[in-house]
C-alpha cells in the first residue's frame, strides 16, 4: 500500500483514480504548518500539493520514504527541486492541464482592464451611476505584445486574433515558420516595448525573467500601455510597475501573481489603475479537476509501472525514442553493474561511448541507468535515476559522453569504461535482432554472452588443461556451467574465459579456484536483474 498525501486545496473529483485504487491510500490534510508536516512527511510515498506548501529541503530531510512530489498545476517554484534531485525523490507537474484556464483569465483581465469593469463594479454597486467615469479603450486594432509564446501565450494569442488584435510575439524557442503558422509576428522585446498597446508576460520566473519588464523596459514602451501578469510574480518588477503607473507611463495593469504571496505590496494592491487577483488563473473547476487527475494517474503509473511522463527532474524523452531504447535500458543498468564488478574499486573517471543508431537517440535515459548500475554497487538503494548524475558529481567523479554513428559492426552498440588510476574495466554489449542482449566485450576481449544471474570472468595464461580444471571445480561443487566463452590475445598467451552459472558461486569454491595454477584474475560476476535459469524437475 502507498500512501499519498495531499496538503493543498485538490479536487476530490480529479483524485478518483487514486481514491478507487487497491494499493493507494490518500489523505488529505490541508493548513498545515511546515513543522506538523515535516512530522507527518516520513510516513508518505508521494505528496501532491498545489502552490500553497513549500516543499522545503528542510521537509525534504524528513521525507525517509517519499518517491514522488507531484504539482497539481505548472509552475514548481513551490518545490526545491534540487534538494529532492539530491535524495532521489522525482518531481512531476501537470504542464497543459490548466493551460485554457490561465489563457482565459488572461482575456478576463485584459478586457477587464481594457473596461474597468472592477471599479465600475466597485462605484455602481456603491450607489453611484457614473456613466462617464469608465470609458474604456477596445481591444479591436490594438496590438498585443505577448513575451514567452509557451502553451499559455499560444492560447492567449489564439483568442486575442479573434477580437481583431495584431499579435508581437516574443520567446527564444519562436521560430518564423511557427509565428506565422500562428498568424503573428515574431518580435523582439523592444519591437514589443515599441508598439503594444497591451503586454501580457507568460514565462516562467527564471534569473533571465525575474524583472524584464523594469524601469528601463516601461521607459521604451509607448505611454499608456496596458500590462498583464498571469504567470509569476516578479517577472515585472512591482516596485518599477508602481512608478509607472504613478507617471501615467502604464496606464493599467492587472496582475494575477506577486513577488510575495500572499500579496502585500499595498501600493500596487490599492493602485486606482490595477487590478489584482489572488492567483487564480488556473482556478476553474475543469482545470483542478484535469490537474489533480493528470497527476494522480501518473503516480499510479509511477508506482505500478514505473512510467514517467511529466517529471521535473528527469530527462523527457518521446514515446517513440522511449520505445527505441527499451530494449538498451535493462542492458544498461547490466553494462554498469558489470563494469563496476571487473573493477573493483570506485571508479575516478567514467566514459561512455553510443555507436551506431544508438548514438543519434537522446539517450540521457540510458547513460542515468548505466551511472545507476555503477553507482548501486557501493551507494545501493540509495541511488536511483533521478539522483545518480548528481550523486556522481558529488563523488568527484568526471564523466564523458561519446557519440559516433561509426557501427563498430553491430547497428547499436554502446561500450562502458571505467578508469581507477592506471586501471581500467570495459564491457561493450549490444541487442542482437531476435536474439536479445547480449555482453561482445570485456576489457580487451571480444565474447558473446547472455547477461545471466551468476557469471564468472577468469583471466589465464594459454595453456593446456585450464578449460577442464575450472570446469571440475565447479562439477565437484555441484555447480552448473551454462555457457562457457574463451577468447585470447595469441597463442600461449593472456587468455579469459566467461562462464554463467546456474547458481552462486559460494566461499570455498572461489578459494579453490583462485588457488589454481595459471589464474591470473578471477571476478564473480551478479547481476541482479539478470537471468536465472528454471529447471523442470
Ligand atoms: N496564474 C496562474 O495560476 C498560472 C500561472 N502559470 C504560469 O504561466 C507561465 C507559462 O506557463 P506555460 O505556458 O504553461 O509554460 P510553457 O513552458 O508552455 O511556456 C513558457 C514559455 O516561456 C518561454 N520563455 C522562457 N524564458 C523566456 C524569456 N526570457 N523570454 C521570453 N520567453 C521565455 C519558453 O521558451 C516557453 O515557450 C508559467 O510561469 C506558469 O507557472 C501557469 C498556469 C496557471
Ligand atoms: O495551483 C494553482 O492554482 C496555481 C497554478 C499555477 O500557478 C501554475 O500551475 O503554475
Amino acid at each position: 500500500m502507498y500512501n499519498v498525501l495531499v496538503t493543498d486545496s485538490i479536487s476530490d473529483t480529479g483524485l478518483k483514480a487514486l481514491y478507487d485504487h487497491p494499493n493507494f491510500n490518500v489523505e488529505k490534510k490541508s493548513g498545515l504548518s511546515p513543522e506538523e508536516l515535516k512530522v507527518i512527511i516520513k510516513d508518505y510515498d508521494a505528496l501532491i500539493v498545489r502552490s500553497q506548501t513549500q516543499v522545503t529541503e528542510d521537509l525534504l530531510v524528513s521525507a525517509e520514504k517519499l518517491r514522488v512530489v507531484a504539482r497539481a498545476g505548472v509552475g514548481v517554484d513551490n518545490i526545491d527541486v534540487a534538494a529532492a534531485t539530491k535524495k532521489g525523490i522525482l518531481v512531476i507537474n501537470a504542464p497543459g492541464a490548466n493551460t485554457i484556464a490561465a489563457a482565459e483569465h488572461t482575456m478576463a483581465m485584459m478586457l477587464s482592464l481594457a473596461r474597468r469593469i472592477p471599479h465600475a463594479h466597485m462605484s455602481t454597486s456603491a450607489g453611484n451611476w457614473d456613466r462617464n467615469a469608465f470609458k474604456g479603450v477596445e481591444l479591436y486594432e490594438k496590438t498585443l505584445g505577448i513575451v514567452g509564446m509557451g502553451k499559455i501565450g499560444a492560447e492567449v494569442s489564439k483568442r486575442a486574433k479573434k477580437f481583431g488584435m495584431k499579435i508581437l510575439g516574443f520567446d527564444p524557442y519562436l521560430t518564423e515558420e511557427r509565428a506565422n503558422q500562428m498568424g503573428i509576428t515574431k518580435a523582439t522585446l523592444d519591437e514589443i516595448a515599441e508598439s503594444a498597446d497591451f503586454i501580457t508576460v507568460h514565462t516562467p520566473l527564471t534569473k533571465d525573467t525575474k524583472g524584464l519588464i523594469n524601469d528601463d523596459y516601461l521607459a521604451k514602451t509607448k505611454k499608456g500601455v496596458r500590462l498583464i501578469n498571469c504567470a509569476r510574480g516578479g517577472i515585472i518588477d512591482e516596485a518599477a510597475l508602481v512608478r509607472g503607473l504613478n507617471s501615467g507611463q502604464v496606464a493599467g495593469a492587472a496582475i494575477d501573481v506577486f513577488e510575495t504571496e500572499p500579496a502585500s505590496n499595498q501600493e500596487l494592491l490599492s493602485h486606482p489603475n490595477a487590478i489584482v487577483t489572488p492567483h487564480l488563473g488556473a482556478s476553474t473547476v475543469e482545470a483542478q479537476e484535469k490537474v489533480a487527475q493528470e497527476v494522480s494517474e501518473e503516480i499510479i503509473d509511477i508506482f505500478e509501472t514505473e512510467s514517467i511522463r511529466h517529471a521535473i527532474n528527469m530527462p523527457q524523452v518521446s514515446g517513440e525514442t522511449q520505445k527505441k531504447l527499451q530494449p538498451f535500458i535493462d542492458l544498461s543498468e547490466q553494462i554498469g553493474i558489470l563494469s563496476i564488478q571487473l573493477l573493483k574499486y570506485a571508479p575516478d573517471k567514467i566514459e561512455i561511448n553510443y555507436y551506431g543508431d544508438l548514438a543519434k537517440e537522446d539517450n540521457d535515459l540510458l547513460t542515468r541507468t548505466i551511472i545507476k548500475g555503477i553507482l548501486s554497487h557501493h551507494l545501493s538503494d540509495s541511488v536511483n535515476m533521478v539522483n545518480a548524475l548528481h550523486l556522481l558529481n558529488d563523488q568527484g567523479v568526471s564523466f564523458n559522453v561519446i557519440k559516433s554513428p561509426a557501427s563498430k559492426g553491430f547497428a547499436s552498440y554502446m561500450e562502458l569504461t571505467l578508469y581507477n588510476g592506471n586501471d581500467k574495466a570495459i564491457v561493450g554489449g549490444t541487442i542482437l535482432n531476435g536474439y536479445g542482449a547480449r555482453i561482445v566485450k570485456m576489457n580487451e576481449y571480444r565474447v558473446d554472452v547472455r547477461p545471466e544471474r551468476y557469471m564468472l570472468y577468469i583471466e589465464h595464461h594459454d595453456v593446456p588443461g585450464m578449460i577442464g580444471s575450472v570446469g571440475s571445480i565447479l562439477g565437484n561443487h555441484h555447480i552448473n556451467i551454462g555457457t562457457m566463452q574463451v577468447g585470447r590475445a595469441e597463442a600461449g598467451g593472456d587468455a579469459i574465459m566467461v562462464l554463467t552459472l546456474d547458481k552462486k558461486v559460494d566461499e570455498e569454491v572461489a578459494k579453490e579456484l583462485v588457488e589454481m595454477d595459471g589464474l591470473k584474475a578471477v571476478q564473480f560476476l551478479e547481476l541482479p536483474n539478470g537471468n536465472v535459469p528454471v529447471y523442470n524437475s
